[in-house]
């Protein structure tokens, strides 16, 4: 089983050449070029130019590179996805995506090259969860992102540190995603300062199982990279787990320090032992 870490996902401003260059030498597991929200509109065109540009010269090593890109509804989306097509970026971040329809579009105007991901973050995109998760092969949709503040602005809602709110949403994006075979990632948290509640709203990610965080500020690289990495004693009780039914090909279920264990549980440690030797491999 080869698996590809995602614990951390870094977004920055591709309007922030200082930031880019910086991305370069974190260690996130993906680094997210924004062409949206945080770029201004009169910098949109030199934007999009410089996440081109970034993408060609390369130098991120192992971190997996996406664009964000503007909405289709809005003066840059067609160019932006004209112009990212053929640049080799690994994929295209979609915003507020409402329909699988919007998938297929961009498939379209994209060609063959990266794949593409989908923040879900409006009421639209929530109710046709089914439909966007089932066009993943048609379209080569690989994850799902959560969009808190675009959520929190059209529910109208409070989140507050628990997140409650929102937690219908988190469940169903885990859910839809598990469903379709794609990544999950989990939304980002404001709070820039306080390191506590960033590693314990990371550990609430992992908790609903979801496979990492975006995140806006490289402090929080390190508590997203701590929760959603395995961790020792988890990687020791899936050694054990899988040592356990070597020579026992016939068992369903064992018992293992005074708990039944089946083989569902061994696929899980097989998978804890696949994240935690591809984490060791990029260190
Ligand atoms: C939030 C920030 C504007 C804060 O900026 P600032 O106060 O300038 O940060 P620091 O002074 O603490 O920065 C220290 C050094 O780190 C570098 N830095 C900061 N942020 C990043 C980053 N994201 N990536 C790479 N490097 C970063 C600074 O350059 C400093 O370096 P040095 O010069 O060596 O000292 C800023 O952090 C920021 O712009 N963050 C990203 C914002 C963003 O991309 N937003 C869009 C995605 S989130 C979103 O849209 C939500 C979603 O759609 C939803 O609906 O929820
Ligand atoms: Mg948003």
């Amino acid at each position: 089983m080869t698996l590809r870490p995602r614990r951390s996902a870094l977004f920055l401003p591709a309007s922030n050449a200082r930031a880019i260059e910086k991305a370069r030498g974190l260690p996130c597991d993906v680094v997210i070029l924004d062409l949206e929200d945080a770029v201004a509109p009169a910098q949109k065109v030199a934007a999009r130019d410089a996440a081109v540009a970034a993408v060609r010269a390369g130098g991120f090593g192992a971190r997996e590179l996406v664009v964000r890109v503007n909405g289709s509804d809005t003066e840059w989306g067609a160019g932006d996805l004209a112009a990212l097509g053929r640049s080799g970026v690994a994929a295209v971040l979609l915003p507020k995506v409402g329909d699988a329809d919007t998938l297929h579009r961009a498939r379209a105007r994209l060609g063959d090259g990266p794949a593409l991901w989908a923040m879900i973050e409006s009421c639209d995109g929530v109710l046709a969860l089914r439909e966007i998760a089932a066009a993943a092969p048609a379209t080569g949709l690989a994850a799902l992102v959560i969009g808190p503040n675009d959520l929190a602005r059209e529910l109208r809602c409070r989140p507050g540190a628990d997140r409650a709110p929102l937690w219908p949403i988190l469940g169903q994006v885990v859910l839809a995603a598990r469903a379709a075979g794609l990544v999950a990632l989990d939304g980002v948290i404001n709070t820039l300062d306080d390191l506590d509640a960033i590693a314990a709203e990371c550990r609430q990610g992992r908790d609903w199982g979801f496979d990492g965080k975006t995140l806006i500020h490289p402090a929080q690289i390190a508590p997203a990279n701590d929760a959603f990495g395995p961790t020792a004693a988890e990687i020791a009780a899936a050694c054990v787990l899988a040592d356990a039914f070597i020579g026992r090909e016939d068992d369903g279920a064992i018992r293992i320090d005074g708990r039944m264990v089946e083989r569902l549980h061994l696929e899980a440690a097989r998978r804890t032992l696949a994240l935690a030797e591809a984490i060791a491999a990029r260190n």
